[in-house]
């Protein structure tokens, strides 16, 4: 017995040895990256001499390897952006190499000829995903295996909802409302928009379906946010831009009611006066209520939709209003100013240019996603990290509204009710603080 497994050990060992001999083992990138560089033109000519990206660091971590370059006088990181594919294809296109660590997965009883005949053609479809960063210094992240294309909803605790998996680790990310309060969602025509609307929409209503209310816009003919009508947690709901005046103009009588509130009782935020409610105003397609995008007639109804929206960014955020606006046309101003500079978050799907990624993300890099629905990048205010967003199918929509529907536009005369009555004190939940 004890002969088998030894000479079953040792011949597999012989023959991977031999296998990865003949293939070369893996080594890092940076040599080759640096000829792509110096190839694609990222050389700068200072009279006699040539001046090069300079390789500062290399470290290898469990999803592949980070690079820092010192880039050289009259370079900016744009150019290395406008290189990303040169990159990526580059280190694409070379001799597959077989790691160590892949040789983890092999079965050492099974047959290892075959295994490692697989193995290798595996390793002949998978293509390595890069990502460029700058902190003063260019950073490269060559990832070993790319993000995955489809990924299962997780539900958010408390005032977090999932954004996606990252390439670091995958691990799941999540955007926690209470810390970022706005969020600004771009990204071309079918790309994911609507379906992390909905994410975030059921996460909400599975974690904190007794604090939540949603004040949704729908602009895209009633077609997206239709299915959350009917619940007790949606106070209005909009679909035209004159409903959408009327629901922007409920939030924000609402936030002023809030803020009195809060002025007679000497708090600051609803944080400290321990009101547990949150009020969610989501706008989908948010450039159709641009007002100089219009026809005359509805100009000044888009004029007011945008003071509403403006004052629920400026102010909103400790009176624990929070605004998530969708486009899917990022070009000028179609995501308010005061929106967008009080959006901490951004995220944005694909989009057809650097200027469009500009509009949402305020830098390049969203036109260069590869074609991938739910692929997207998450810019907070000193960070951005590439996501897969996860997938929200319309059963487990279904499965998230059916303990909250209630009868049809009851919520909303509830709510008018609640905001004309003077002196009411209870139509917000307090705790103890
Ligand atoms: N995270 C995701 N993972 C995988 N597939 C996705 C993901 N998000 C969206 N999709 C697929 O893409 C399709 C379009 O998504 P969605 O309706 O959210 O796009 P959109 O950006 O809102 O488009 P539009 O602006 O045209 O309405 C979905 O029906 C779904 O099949």
């Amino acid at each position: 017995m004890l002969f088998e497994i030894l000479t079953t050990s040792i011949f597999g060992g012989i023959a991977a040895t031999a296998f990865i001999k003949k293939q070369g083992i893996a080594t890092n990138d940076s040599g080759k990256i640096q000829r792509i560089m110096s190839l694609s033109g990222l050389n700068v000519k200072d009279g006699k001499d040539t001046l090069s990206t300079q390789l500062i660091t290399k470290k290898q971590y469990e999803w592949g390897w980070e690079y820092k370059y010192r880039i050289p006088l009259g370079r900016s990181f744009k150019d290395y952006l406008t290189k990303l594919d040169v990159l990526e294809d580059g280190i694409n296109n070379r001799r597959k190499r077989i790691r160590f660590s892949d040789l983890k997965s092999l079965d050492w009883d099974g047959n290892i000829i075959l295994q490692l005949k697989e193995l290798w053609r595996k390793k002949l479809t998978e293509s390595k995903e890069i990502e460029l960063d700058y902190n003063g210094l260019l950073i490269i992240r060559v990832y070993d295996k790319p993000l995955p294309s489809k990924v299962l909803f997780i539900k958010g605790e408390n005032w977090e909802v999932p954004v996606g998996i990252t390439r670091k680790y995958n691990t799941f990310k999540f955007h926690d409302f209470e810390k970022i309060p706005h969020l600004a969602l771009g990204g071309a025509t079918r790309y994911g928009k609507s379906n992390f609307i909905n994410s975030i929409i059921i996460s909400l209503l599975n974690s904190k379906p007794n604090y939540v209310n949603l004040f949704l816009i729908d602009l895209k003919g009633g077609v997206e946010l239709c299915d959350y009508e009917n619940i007790k947690q949606t106070v209005s709901i909009a679909y035209e831009p004159q409903e959408a005046l009327e629901t922007l103009k409920l939030a924000y009588d609402k936030m002023r009611s809030i803020q009195m509130k809060l002025k007679k009782l000497g708090k600051k935020n609803v944080q400290e006066a321990g009101i547990e409610e949150r009020y969610f105003v989501i706008i989908d397609e948010v450039g159709e209520l641009n007002p100089s995008e219009s026809v005359k007639a509805e100009k000044d109804i888009k004029y007011e939709c945008q003071k509403y929206m403006s004052q629920i960014a400026r102010l909103g955020a400790g009176l624990g209003f929070r605004l998530v606006v969708a486009t899917q046309y990022p070009t000028g101003d179609v995501i308010p100013r005061q929106v967008k500079q009080n959006s901490d978050a951004k995220l944005c799907f694909r989009v057809q240019s650097g200027v469009a990624s500009r509009v949402v993300l305020d830098s390049e890099g969203a036109e260069m996603l590869p074609e991938i629905k739910g692929r997207a990048i998450l810019q907070s205010a000193d960070k951005r990290e590439i996501v897969q967003t996860p997938l929200v199918t319309s059963g487990m929509i279904k499965e998230s509204i059916a303990p909250f529907v209630i009868k049809k536009g009851v919520q909303i005369d509830d709510y008018k009710e609640e905001i004309n009555e003077q002196g009411r004190t209870d139509f917000a939940t307090f705790r103890e603080v």
